[in-house]
């Protein structure tokens, strides 16, 4: 008998404009059209991909960072495998906001006691701008987040616009690291 193949699920959330629907086009598609079975809007994009170490199918929730939508993220926290945060390490003003979204995150009654991987993504990593990754750690308080939350917390440089760091992502996602 066929069953339904089961499929991961990953969230990918940040501010608007931290590069998650350019990163998304280097995670590997299943098929062409993603689009056979979800609805995709402006302010969620779902995509179908292969996860490159198990190979297993995985569906990517890519919601819009925009503030009026943040809310919406937390409807996806109950069933998540893993959770891809990213960050623009070029938008130093907007770095404290950064880090208030990610303190809510981390105490949300529905991610508090979920032991899943939550990688933080400093995209931009190519900018002039850029803030470097040790200082991105102390500026959003990484050490402090991890003892708040059961999931596991990395940070991870990425460049959405040529895909560095994606397959790195993906082993922390997949238990690999
Ligand atoms: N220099 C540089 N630019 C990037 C990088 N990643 C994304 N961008 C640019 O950042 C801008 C915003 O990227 P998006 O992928 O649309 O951002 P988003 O997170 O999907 O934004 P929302 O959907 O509004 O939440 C685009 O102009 C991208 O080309 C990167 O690694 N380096
Ligand atoms: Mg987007």
């Amino acid at each position: 008998m066929n069953s339904k193949p089961h499929y991961r699920q990953l969230l990918l959330i940040g501010l608007d404009g931290s590069g998650k629907t350019t990163l998304i086009k280097h995670f590997k598609r299943i098929e062409e059209n993603s689009y056979e079975f979800y609805t995709s809007t402006p302010y969620i994009n779902i995509e179908k991909v292969t996860l490159p170490f198990s190979n297993l199918p995985c569906v990517v929730y890519d919601l819009s960072g925009q503030g009026r939508y943040r809310e919406g993220w937390s409807f996806f926290y109950p069933d998540v495998d893993g959770i891809f945060f990213v960050v623009d390490t070029s938008d130093r003003a907007r770095l404290s906001v950064v880090q208030e979204v990610l303190f809510e995150i981390a105490k949300h009654p529905l991610l508090r006691t979920r032991s899943i991987p939550f990688v933080v993504l400093a995209n931009k990593q190519d900018h002039p701008d850029r803030v470097e990754e040790d200082d991105i750690r102390k500026i959003l308080q990484v050490d402090l987040l991890k003892g708040m939350t059961q999931m596991q917390f990395y940070v991870k440089n990425t460049i959405g616009r040529t895909g560095q760091g994606v397959s790195e992502c993906f082993q922390m996602f997949e238990g690999r690291q």
